[in-house]
């Protein structure tokens, strides 16, 4: 598919994002950048489902001026950020648009706690607001999944740290509860707290340090300040969950904002029109790629990723038996491997090399995992399956299931905290590279 790269609409410290068009019209977000752990960000949003956060499209890695760019496409929320809100509304929002939006930031939060999902950076710039007046939380490069990465280091804005994550002593649900409180301050006076320190190290230390709490807004009403109080526990066991701050009284009648709409929507580009200059460059298709939770095997799940409109059926590999299939899982740690002898032999029965140096490891097992192999470098990614498997997956390792006879040049991204790595598994066997492309993305 050819899509057009548009205009930047925002800018972090790792990626730009950019409005984008594909042939048909359609407005998307692509959020860019040379630094490979886009992949991690992907592999974790493009599992989530809720209309609380920000839904991922697809993902490519491009050619930019010689220089391998990785986009991530999302839904494109149109409204710009909370931050931006809160100063277009001279600098506070009022106390009933302040319940709407914490009512639907904890329900996203809650969503992603009860899937053992830590943001680690909730704050205003990560908010965004939808023509419907609704938000969804954006950004989750510092994300981690609480299963494996419990102690996996630390993230976010300092300014929104809660003292155990400012002391360096943990950051799990609690953490993105307390940024969740300083976003309610942020909402209601349009500073984030501790602005009056100017150095981050000094604030870290006093958040963590001080035993100081953040200064509570007084045009807050009693029930919007006992609110925050019980996300500010400095004691994270103390603090409420998403769950219990959703039942506060605080909450308990929220009204809808229907009025900011048309506001948001005059700032708003709403089609290819509203753009001045676009570049156009070829990349794939990632959108064919939707969940099915319906198919049986691993091979139905993959005919079904590839099976979409436009493809030929003379295109289509021929399937092998579902104990032909083999699951392929690569680990960064020895203790972690499950490589053993006998898996090698088997693998290498199918004609593959194995790079030995690269901790991989082959297992076979009835996993129902399914690859999606991606552009140029065919990382591979999992998509498709339960959330409980990708607790399993994005920990330390992906794990694909392929048929030696659709596999090309493979690479697998392996997670570790920080970084990925792409270890090379496979020759190609049966088909090419761009035959294997042309299969899973039929434009
Ligand atoms: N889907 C989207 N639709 C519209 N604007 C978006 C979208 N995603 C991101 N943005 C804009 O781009 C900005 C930067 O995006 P994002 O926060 O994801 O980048 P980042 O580099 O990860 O940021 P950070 O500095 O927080 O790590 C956002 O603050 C927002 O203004």
């Amino acid at each position: 598919m050819e899509w057009t790269r548009g205009p930047i609409i925002g800018r972090g410290s790792s990626a730009t994002v950019s409005l984008a068009t594909n042939s048909s019209g359609m407005l998307f977000a692509v959020k860019s950048t040379e630094q490979s752990c886009l992949q991690r960000e992907y592999s974790l949003i493009s599992q989530l489902n809720s209309p609380f956060l920000v839904k991922c499209l697809g993902f490519d890695i491009a050619y930019e001026q010689n220089k391998e760019v990785y986009n991530m496409f999302m839904e494109y929320v149109q409204g710009g950020t909370l931050s931006d809100l809160i100063k277009k509304q001279g600098g506070s929002l009022d106390e009933s648009t302040i319940k709407l939006y914490a009512q639907q930031i904890l329900q996203g939060l809650d969503y992603l706690h009860s899937i053992g999902i830590v943001h680690c950076d909730v704050k205003g710039q990560n908010i965004l607001i939808c023509e419907n007046g609704n938000i969804k939380i954006a950004d989750l490069g510092c994300a981690k999944l609480m299963t494996y990465e419990k102690n996996s280091g630390f993230s976010g804005t300092p300014a929104f740290m809660a003292p155990e994550v400012a002391r360096g002593e943990e950051q799990g649900f609690a953490a993105d509860i307390w940024a969740f409180g300083c976003t309610i301050i942020e909402m209601a006076t349009g500073s984030v707290p501790w602005s009056e320190i100017k150095d981050p190290v000094s604030a870290l230390y006093r958040i963590g340090y001080s035993g100081d709490l953040p200064q509570v807004p007084n045009n807050l009403s009693n029930d919007a300040r006992e609110f925050l109080g019980k996300c500010l526990m400095k004691c994270p066991n103390e603090r409420w969950t998403a769950k219990q701050l959703l039942q506060h009284p605080f909450l308990q009648s929220v009204e809808s904002n229907s009025w900011k709409i048309e506001e948001l929507k005059r700032d708003s580009p709403t089609s290819i029109l509203d753009q001045g200059f676009w570049n156009s460059f070829e990349v794939m298709e990632s959108s064919s790629l939707e969940s099915t939770n319906t198919v049986d095997s691993a091979a139905d799940r993959i005919r079904q990723l590839i099976g979409n409109e436009g493809i030929s059926c003379s295109l289509m590999p021929n399937w092998v038996e579902e104990e032909d299939w083999v699951t392929v899982r690569c680990n960064d740690t020895e203790e972690n491997s499950i490589i053993s002898e006998q898996n090698c032999e088997m693998i290498n029965d199918f004609g593959e090399l194995l790079d030995t140096e690269t901790s991989v490891s082959i297992i076979f097992s009835e996993d129902e995992f399914v690859a999606s192999l991606n552009l140029e470098a065919l990382f591979v990614d999992c998509i498709n399956y339960e959330i409980i498997n990708l607790f399993h997956t994005v920990s330390s390792s992906i794990n694909l299931i392929i048929s030696p006879e659709i596999v090309g040049d493979v690479f697998v991204s392996e997670f570790n905290d920080s970084e990925m790595k792409r270890l090379k598994l496979f020759r190609p066997i049966v088909y090419s590279l761009s035959h294997l492309m042309l299969l899973l993305f039929p434009y």
